[in-house]
């Protein structure tokens, strides 16, 4: 059993995500920000590679104070858990996604045994691979510690194994009005392509703000 996988991400209209440093490039609107603190207080986890953590060092944290509240009424927590799959535990002891607001899963490999200690003080970490984190396995035990849903926030390395081993069951992207262009800008979905295109039927499609909202389901063959 796996938990319903969903992907939130902002993309240029040129299918980037951020530009050739890597490093974050504001692409929502206020109006989406405010879309993407409801999906992310709606979740149970949510979980982001490596990458981002090194390039954008989010907090993934919940930012509304009535949307937290509503949370603890219901018996939550205030933020949803965090996961970070990081094969190799480069993840840094200042990383914002290791302080106390949440509870946070790091998920690494046999390789990424050397810093264990040191994130174990501050994360609960999982062993599910050898080289890279086996997701499947990841996503089993999510399942079995009650994530019901699960929210991906990138990068585009992370969404592409997903979606290999078929685990994504739900696209939300946000275009934004811009083009940000580079042959080494990172996409929506990085790393090799699929031989046969991974086929979307599209669930809605709205203006949001300056940009525009779109709600897709991923159709496995
Ligand atoms: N616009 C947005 O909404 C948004 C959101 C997130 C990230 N970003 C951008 O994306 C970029 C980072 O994305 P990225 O692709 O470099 O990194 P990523 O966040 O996808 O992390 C990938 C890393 O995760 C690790 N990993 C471990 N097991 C894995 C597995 N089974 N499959 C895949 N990866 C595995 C590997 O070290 C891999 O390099 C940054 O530039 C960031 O700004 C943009
Ligand atoms: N939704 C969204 N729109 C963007 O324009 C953008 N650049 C990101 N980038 C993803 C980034 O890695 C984080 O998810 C948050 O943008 C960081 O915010 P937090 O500190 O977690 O609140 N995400």
């Amino acid at each position: 059993m796996k938990p319903f996988v969903f992907v939130n991400i902002a993309s240029s209209i040129d299918g980037k995500i951020s530009d050739e440093s890597r490093k974050q490039v504001r692409i929502s609107c206020r109006e989406d920000f405010q879309r993407v603190d409801r999906l992310r207080a709606f979740s149970d986890a949510i979980m982001v590679g490596i990458g981002t953590v090194l390039s954008d060092d989010p907090s993934l944290t919940v930012k509304d104070e009535r949307l937290r509240y509503e949370r603890v009424q219901a018996g939550k927590d205030e933020n949803p858990i965090r996961v970070v799959v990081d094969s190799r535990l480069r993840i840094p002891l200042n990383a914002k996604i290791l302080d106390d607001r949440a509870r946070t899963i790091v998920a690494t490999t046999e390789k990424g045994l050397e810093r264990v200690k040191l994130i174990e003080e501050r994360a609960e970490v999982v062993v599910f691979g050898r080289e890279k984190v086996d997701l499947r396995l990841l996503c089993e035990y999510l399942y079995k510690i009650g994530v019901r849903r699960l929210m991906v926030e990138g990068g585009g390395t992370l969404i592409n194994s997903l979606l290999r081993e078929k685990m994504i069951d739900e696209f939300n992207i946000y275009y934004g009005n811009m083009i940000i262009g580079g042959r080494n800008s990172p996409t929506v979905v990085d790393g090799e392509s699929f031989a046969d295109p991974v086929r979307l039927e599209l669930i809605s499609c709205q203006k949001l703000g300056e940009g525009i909202f779109t709600r897709w389901r991923v159709v496995y063959r």
